[in-house]
């Protein structure tokens, strides 16, 4: 990892941004590359789609549908202890989603006057789960369930097919879908089942989506930039990024093994250190030279952990690490410091932040309750982590009686007569039109 070292600079938030590394592949050039295969799925449906499977997938003559039967089914093959985990993290699950459902709010002005704030789930959504590098059963899980608990009556799944798996999406993906009740299923990957959720894809069944949500590498983002408008998406939770902010009393080991497991998951992830420790700095180096060559993805981590979108930062101290981490908005965050909650107090941009020695972003990927699909890119200046409220929309229902429309009346007719729209104050004065005819006759 290469190091930046920050001590003894008086930086701006701009300078921070320029300073702080970006993934290897930028979404403007991920954007272009994707938009040709998102519109060959829109104007060639099905052919489009098998071509880019056996482009990008190496598969060819699969059915892009899985049978519901096949989903059901393949729950027998499904090892116990991993049944229960998934188990084990659909219920967790279900209960901090459930508590992202706001209640239904009046706000009355005077008795015949009510403004309703009611909270109404999008009608049907694509979930999509990665299976490029490794498979996502979690994200299967973390994408329904946030949907469930919204009340979305229709979900429909994507995940690449597999040549090991005789086309079909990785068997650990419909093992969750089968868990979390989600019989729906195509075996379609990347830019082309973003593009079918939004498109639909009439020669298998697939009709279009309301809004499409779930995690993916750059071309996954990319392609649900390219729909955004067409229908909704998500965030853009795109290619996986750690920042942890340790100081001399954070374990090495602990910083180390959370740089390499986030590294694990693509070359192009990004694993950032900050801290004020050059001594710690030394030790973490340290220990992910012991720790990553023994990983199973090895190349994978060292490719990540040496790009230009991984670095070890030294600043002067930790409110200058705090303006570091916002100004790079990552999509984790790590605080293991020795006040942590004063750290955490200066953090505005973080997609999820996990706080304290023991609480790793392993832990949130899979079973501390919290949603794993987060917003990358930078895009945490603006977006939210995946939840069930990415699957509802506020409306206000407003109810006026005759007496309360009264009562606002006059002012209504001074602001549209403010706005030079007089037919919206006669809307209103149409209304008593008849009663004071009679109070004149
Ligand atoms: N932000 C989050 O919430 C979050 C959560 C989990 C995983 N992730 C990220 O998801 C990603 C998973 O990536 P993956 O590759 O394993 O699976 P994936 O399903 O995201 O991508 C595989 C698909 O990418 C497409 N593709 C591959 N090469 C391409 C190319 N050159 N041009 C166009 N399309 C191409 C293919 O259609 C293929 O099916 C990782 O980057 C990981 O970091 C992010
Ligand atoms: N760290 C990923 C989010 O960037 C989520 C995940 C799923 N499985 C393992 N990790
Ligand atoms: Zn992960």
């Amino acid at each position: 990892m290469r190091t930046i070292d920050l001590r003894g600079q008086q930086l701006s938030r701009t300078d921070l941004l320029r300073l702080v590394p970006r993934a290897a592949l930028d979404m403007g050039t991920a954007v272009d590359r994707v938009r040709p295969l998102v519109e060959a799925v829109r104007d060639r449906g099905e052919d489009a789609l098998r071509e880019q499977a056996r482009d990008f997938d190496g598969v060819e003559g699969h059915a892009l549908r899985v049978p519901a039967e096949r989903i059901a089914a393949s729950l027998e093959t499904c090892p116990p202890e991993i049944r229960a985990a998934l188990e084990l993290l659909i219920e967790k699950l279900r209960r901090a989603s459930a508590a992202q459902v706001p209640a239904e709010q009046l706000t009355r002005f005077g008795d015949g006057a009510v403004i309703r704030q009611r909270w109404q789930p999008i009608g049907r959504v694509g979930l999509y789960a990665p299976g490029g590098k490794a498979a996502y059963p979690s994200s299967v899980i973390m994408n329904a369930v946030a949907a469930q608990a919204a009340g979305v009556p229709e979900l429909a799944l994507a995940s690449p097919a597999q040549v090991d798996n005789d086309g079909l999406p990785h068997e650990v993906v419909l093992w969750a879908a089968a868990l979390a009740g989600v019989d729906e299923v195509y075996a379609i990957g990347g830019a082309g089942a973003i593009a079918a959720f939004a498109h639909g894809v009439e020669s298998i069944g697939l009709a279009p989506v309301d809004k499409i949500s779930g995690p993916g590498n750059v071309f996954v983002a990319a392609a649900k930039r390219v729909v955004n408008g067409v229908v909704g998406i998500d965030s853009e939770a795109g290619t996986t990024e750690i920042l942890v902010i340790a100081d001399e009393s954070a374990d090495p080991r602990f910083v180390a093994a959370d740089l390499i497991s986030q590294a694990e998951h693509d070359e192009a992830a990004a694993s950032v250190l900050v801290t004020d420790s050059a001594e710690l700095a030394e030790r973490v180096r340290s220990e992910i030279e012991r720790r990553a060559a023994r990983t199973r993805h090895a190349e994978r981590v060292a490719t990540a952990l040496a790009g230009p979108q991984s670095a070890v930062i030294l600043v002067d101290d930790l409110a200058t690490a705090a303006r570091v981490s916002d100004a790079y908005g990552p999509e984790h965050l790590e605080i293991q410091t020795r006040d942590d909650e004063a750290v955490l107090a200066r953090i505005s941009d973080a997609g999820a932040i996990f706080v304290g020695g023991y609480t790793p972003v392993s832990l949130g990927d899979y079973l501390a309750g919290s949603n794993h699909v987060l917003p990358t890119g930078g895009t945490t200046r603006f977006a939210s982590g995946l939840g069930a409220h990415t699957f509802l929309r506020p409306q206000q229902v407003i109810g006026y009686d005759r007496a309360a429309l009264a009562e606002v009346e006059q002012p209504l007719l001074a602001l549209a007569d403010a706005e030079g729209l007089p037919a919206h104050g006669e809307a209103v004065s149409a209304r008593f039109e008849a009663e004071r005819a009679g109070e004149g006759a």
